[in-house]
């Protein structure tokens, strides 16, 4: 007889991958019927399913498979949210990233489907260029992605922000590629003299002011609609600050980090909270969703590790400090980067 196979190695970590496309099904599907609405308390299956006009006995399968991946607690007949999916899931609440969560299907920015094409016929697979600089996407994302930063990030950034020498005497800062506009708010709630300008295309920003409105900010921030690349972006900053966009102006850097040095009152900080990529370009998992973009449009876009810090320093800042920081969607890196100062000694260079 021939040897049957023994394998040291266990595939668990493969059948965890494969039936990521299940869990997320079954968690897209809840965010949508707003299942996690009604969950705050806890129902029984047949309640849920007559609220949300579903098949009973379906939904208690449901309900049971959303306690499986810990959405959900199941007491006797009742089902009420964990505490991640009352924190996180429950649309309307200050906190949700419901909006971010489903970002991963928006077929528009990441078309999961188009992967084995663009593989096997490179970027022209469809005829269709991406085009990041669309202000309608990001008009479409602003409303996603602030959960990014309400959901955890926004204190955190802020807090680094916060921690520079000299932000208590700082009046003014630049958000560049603000998008929704929520780390400003955060920045500018540590500094009661600080006043924010929000720059982003047209639309962006006017999507942007309603959260502006509903933080009741309206006296502390400013709007300059326009397009960071080709247009100037006011002088006069103790801060310029920029997440997650310079990724959009990786192939001009040098020039836009001139134009930031030049809008910097001496020594004023650039701080740039972005992706920073390690083990060549292979981690951290941060920016997979880059990939099918990134195959789309022909060209990476993504930051190896330090490249940000040695462009300020090549365009004339008198120093960098760098740090990787855990956020819940993977690690980002936020380099600090000062202005110099004539009469101050130079800030050290940590990294
Ligand atoms: C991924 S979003 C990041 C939004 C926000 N800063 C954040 O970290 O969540 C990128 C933003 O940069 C803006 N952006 C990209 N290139 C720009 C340019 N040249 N001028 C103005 N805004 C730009 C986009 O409109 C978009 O709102």
């Amino acid at each position: 007889m021939k040897h049957t196979p023994e394998v040291a190695l266990s595939y668990g970590p493969l059948h965890q991958l494969a039936m990521g496309p299940l869990k997320a099904a079954l968690l897209n599907c809840a965010i949508k019927l707003k299942v996690f609405d009604l969950l705050s308390q806890a129902r029984a299956a047949g309640e849920v399913a007559a609220a949300l006009g579903l098949h009973p006995e379906n939904t208690r399968r449901f309900l049971d498979a959303l306690t499986t991946i810990d959405l959900l607690r199941k007491q006797g007949a009742t089902y009420c949210n964990q505490p991640i999916a009352q924190a996180f899931l429950v649309s309307g609440s200050l906190s949700s990233v419901a909006a971010l969560l489903l970002q991963t299907q928006n077929a528009g920015l990441n078309p999961l489907d188009k992967l084995e094409r663009l593989l096997t016929h490179g970027p022209d697979a469809d005829g269709q260029v991406m085009d990041f600089a669309d202000e309608k996407i990001w008009t479409k994302e602003v409303q996603s992605s602030a959960g990014w930063v309400f959901g955890g990030v926004g204190p955190l950034v802020a807090e680094m922000v916060a921690g520079l020498p000299g932000f208590a005497s700082f009046e003014k800062m630049l958000d560049m590629g603000c998008g929704h506009g929520a780390f400003t708010l955060y920045i500018l709630e540590k500094n009661p003299k600080l006043h924010g300008v929000l720059l982003d295309r047209p639309a962006v920003l006017a999507a942007a002011a309603a959260f502006v409105d509903a933080y009741q900010a309206g006296d502390r921030v400013s709007y300059r609609p326009g397009d960071y690349l080709a247009e100037g972006i006011g002088e006069g900053y103790d801060l310029v600050f920029a997440s997650a966009t310079l990724n959009f102006a990786i192939g001009n850097l040098p020039a836009l980090l001139g134009k930031v040095l030049d809008a910097l009152k001496p020594g004023g900080w650039f701080v740039s909270f972005q992706d920073g990529m390690t083990n060549q370009q292979t981690k951290p998992e941060t920016m997979l969703g880059a990939v099918i973009p990134s195959m789309m449009m022909g060209h990476d876009y993504c930051f190896p590790q330090g490249m940000i810090a040695k462009a300020a320093i090549d365009v004339g800042f008198q120093s960098t400090r760098s740090r990787t920081v855990d956020t819940p969607i993977g690690a980002m890196d936020i380099d600090m980067c000062q202005k110099g100062d004539r009469g101050c000694p130079p800030e050290t260079k940590e990294s």
